[in-house]
């Protein structure tokens, strides 16, 4: 049993209520702490009946970070076009410049942190269904659990105001022994009631005239996507589709995102950027084959992927794009000259890691975020035309889908990956999204195939089957 005392803090939390008084302005006090490890998923689940809407959850691909983030102490949303990214970047560095911090610890991925996503396209008119989301949306967690192989820290942030009494402590102490002393993990399943997939030959239609343009060289590459809505009998828990994803994609990111009376979710493997400390860490990821039934089989295709011109190019267009940015804002990059496969449970992709160290140690992990997203794995080549054809042909709104989504701490430490295999709940509906990357030489009917698969881990992980699309 895990129990968190309180004179320890109390010394610093009532500096941090004397500061917002001194300041007539709200200081958030955090405060870190080792704990017993425990299991990230039971610390999600005991949020439940107080916080739905307020949690998240993130593991990362090699399951080396896991985050979960229980209460919001402040939500940072921006709906700005063209500077969210930025904005989001001073906002936070502004709110932590004044923070009393209690931590003797200082390790990355404690401490002050927010988590959250940005849209694919904020210019993009938006659905009714992503009404809860803004264009950038990163919530600082009340309560926050790390999990680090075999250490797991405590983060309490509490944004104190000048009317704060010096006592409020005790209450924030209540609340966080009893979600760590939750004892049982009660997960509920929901029943699937119908599955839909929109506009299917539209969208095959449509795949055929992007490549009549992309063949008159227009462009070089557009990702278009499509989605499938899911009904239910109830309104679904995410920590139902969680645990499905954590067993069923154990080498993908793994991210959960309440906010309001939506979730976004999802099992992506693709990594976006990473930054720990000087060191920066991309992925080019584009080019797709299944998994095949018996090891040759999955061999022999892997092979096929690997030696197939159009899924080459595909890659390529995002390696270039990519090795770009990092040249303009890296040193010592490391790129290795040829793809690799990666593959998960479903799919296998061409893969290339690229790292490098950053060149001035003030360019921030959000930097590279607006400078990345959307790479040509999910956005195109030229980018801007590449978008427009997107907002003109796909006819829907994506949201946070194939958006970077992920965390910054104090310290300037983060990771985002790329939100695809994503889904969206909202009330008793669904929304689950896969897109592919089409080239002058793509087939709409292999294309179609591809997000098809891509459909798999969520769909499964809602608890349908394969066989429903
Ligand atoms: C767009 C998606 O995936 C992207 C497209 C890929 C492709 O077209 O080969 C491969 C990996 C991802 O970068 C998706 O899963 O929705
Ligand atoms: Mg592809």
């Amino acid at each position: 049993m895990v129990i968190i005392q309180k004179p320890k803090i109390n010394i610093a939390f009532q500096e941090a209520v004397l500061k917002a008084k001194k300041l007539n302005r709200p200081v958030l006090f955090s405060h870190v702490r080792k704990i017993d490890k425990m299991d990230p998923l039971f610390f999600y689940h005991a949020g439940l009946p107080l916080y739905q809407g307020e949690r998240f959850y993130w593991k990362d691909k090699g399951g080396e970070t896991t985050i979960v983030g229980i209460g919001s102490s402040f939500i940072f949303r921006n709906d700005l076009k063209e500077s969210r990214f930025e904005d989001m970047d001073q906002e936070w560095k502004r709110f932590i410049h004044e923070a009393v911090l209690d931590d003797g610890l200082s390790e990355a991925a404690t401490g002050p942190l927010i988590f959250g996503g940005f849209s694919f396209d904020p210019s993009q008119k938006k659905e009714v269904e992503w009404t809860d989301f803004s264009q950038a949306t990163l919530q600082l967690p009340t309560f926050m659990l790390t999990v680090k192989g075999d250490n797991a820290y405590l983060t309490i942030n509490i944004l104190c105001s000048s009317h704060d009494e010096e006592d409020i402590i005790d209450k924030y102490i209540e609340l966080i022994n009893d979600l760590l002393n939750q004892s049982s993990l009660l997960i509920t399943s929901q029943t699937l009631k119908d599955t839909m997939e929109i506009a299917p030959e539209q969208w095959k239609k449509t795949v055929d005239e992007v490549v009549g343009q992309l063949k008159m060289g227009e462009m070089e590459k557009v990702v278009l996507a499509r989605k499938l809505k899911v009904s239910f009998e109830d309104s679904p828990q995410s920590d139902f589709i969680l645990q499905n994803l954590l067993t069923q994609q154990p080498d993908s990111f793994t991210f959960s995102l309440e906010v309001l009376n939506s979730c976004f979710l999802g099992a992506s493997p693709e990594r976006l950027v990473k930054k720990t400390g000087e060191e920066i860490f991309s992925t080019c990821l584009a080019g797709s084959i299944g998994r095949g039934k018996s090891k040759v089989e999955d061999r022999q295709l892997g092979q096929e992927l690997l030696a197939d011109h159009k899924n080459r190019h595909e890659h390529h267009l995002v390696v270039e794009m990519i090795k770009n940015v990092l040249e303009k804002y890296c040193k010592d990059i490391d790129l290795p000259k040829q793809p690799s496969l990666m593959k998960v449970r479903d799919i296998q992709h061409l893969y290339t890691p690229i790292k490098g160290k950053v060149s001035s140690s003030n360019t921030s992990i959000l930097k590279f975020v607006e400078q990345l997203h959307p790479t040509p794995a999910l956005g195109g080549v030229p980018r801007e035309k590449a978008m427009e054809s997107i907002k003109e042909s796909e006819k829907m709104d994506r949201g946070l889908y194939a958006g970077p989504i992920g965390w910054l701490d104090a310290k300037g430490n983060g990771e985002f990956a790329v939100a695809i295999r994503s889904g969206l709940i909202n009330r008793n509906h669904s929304y689950l999204y896969a897109g592919c990357g089409v080239v002058s030489d793509s087939n709409s009917e292999s294309e179609y195939i591809e997000t098809k698969i891509k459909f798999r881990p969520m769909l499964r992980a809602i608890g349908g089957h394969e066989d429903e699309i």
